[in-house]
């Protein structure tokens, strides 16, 4: 099956500054993809770059197999800035939304307007930032495409509204089979939407999987202090925290911990994606104690 989205070596500069380096990714079709990564970590310009709003400065990407913006019908993206026109009404916005797709689902469009209680006659620069959101998700969602690439396009929703448009989400994920790239800072969103994950650092894909076999694949350790780099092979060091007699590390490996001096405990996401984030070597020094973490 045609993945829903592949990258080999892809970045994007500005200027000197590399936003996305030697990006390669491949996330099957089908699934709910999150992107997560620190703030500048490169997780907009990624989505840009997949949707054809942004050119890359080396690399290749590809999108349900095709060039960024080729399929315009078939990718819908909702861009952080919830995009819309202030001085149209939502039911405008609806109208428009019509013309221009031609799968538009307007049924649906109009019941999820009435149900988040938007009243069609208002402009949607007098809609507070909440309901703009939801605006441009139903925009999206109507449209009914293949992919929908989603910039923290929730973040501004409260619970409630959150909680209904992952339903919605997911809703469209089983019954047309759409596949949705999006970014979050909200891991506990992440956990209850997504089946794959990609973690951005600096402009770097530090780790992409789906979220079960990444999960089946980490393991924390912990026990007496000792040297990252005395583990057997086999087992990579992702995080590691040491306190004055204890280690705490966060291994990536596919065999059993055998050593009976570790404490083996799973990993949860919100443990696997701070480890990942953490980054390259970092020396904390904490009151009383040395305190060190670093990524191997
Ligand atoms: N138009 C631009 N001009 C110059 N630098 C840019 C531009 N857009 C992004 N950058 C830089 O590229 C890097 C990646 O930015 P990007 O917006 O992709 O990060 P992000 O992970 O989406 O961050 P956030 O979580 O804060 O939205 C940052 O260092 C940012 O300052």
């Amino acid at each position: 099956m045609t993945p829903l989205l592949e990258a080999w070596g892809l970045g994007r500069r500005y200027g000197r500054r590399w936003a996305l380096a030697e990006c390669t990714v491949r996330i099957p079709a089908g699934r709910v993809a999150g992107l997560v990564g620190a703030n500048g970590a490169g997780k907009s310009t990624l989505l840009a770059l997949a949707a054809g709003m942004l050119e890359p400065s080396a690399g290749t990407v590809r999108v349900l197999g095709d060039r960024p913006g080729s399929r315009l019908g078939k990718v819908a993206y909702v861009a952080q800035d919830a995009p819309l026109y202030a001085g149209l009404t939502v039911a405008e916005h609806l109208r428009l939304g019509a013309r221009l797709n031609p799968r538009w689902d307007a049924a649906s469009a109009r019941a999820r307007i009435d149900r988040l209680g938007l009243d069609p006659a208002r402009r949607a620069g007098r809609l507070s930032g909440g309901q703009r959101a939801q605006l441009a998700l139903t925009l999206g969602l109507a449209k009914r495409p293949e992919l929908l690439i989603l910039d923290e396009s929730a973040a501004a929703l409260d619970p409630l509204a959150r909680r209904d448009f992952r339903a919605t989400l997911l809703e469209a994920v089983a019954a047309d089979g759409l596949s949705v790239l999006l970014a979050s800072h909200l891991v506990a969103d992440l956990e209850r939407t997504c089946d794959h994950l990609v973690v951005l650092a600096d402009g770097r894909v530090r780790v992409a999987g789906d979220i079960d076999d990444l999960l089946a694949r980490h393991r924390r350790l912990t026990g007496p202090r000792r040297d990252p780099g005395t583990l057997p092979r086999g087992q990579h060091v992702v995080a590691a925290v040491h306190a004055a007699r204890q280690s705490s590390l966060v291994v990536r490996t596919d065999d059993p911990i055998l050593d009976p001096a570790w404490e083996v405990g799973d990993v949860g996401l919100e443990d696997l994606v701070i480890a990942y984030m953490s980054g390259e070597p970092v020396l904390r020094p904490a009151a009383g104690r040395a305190k060190a973490a670093w990524r191997a």
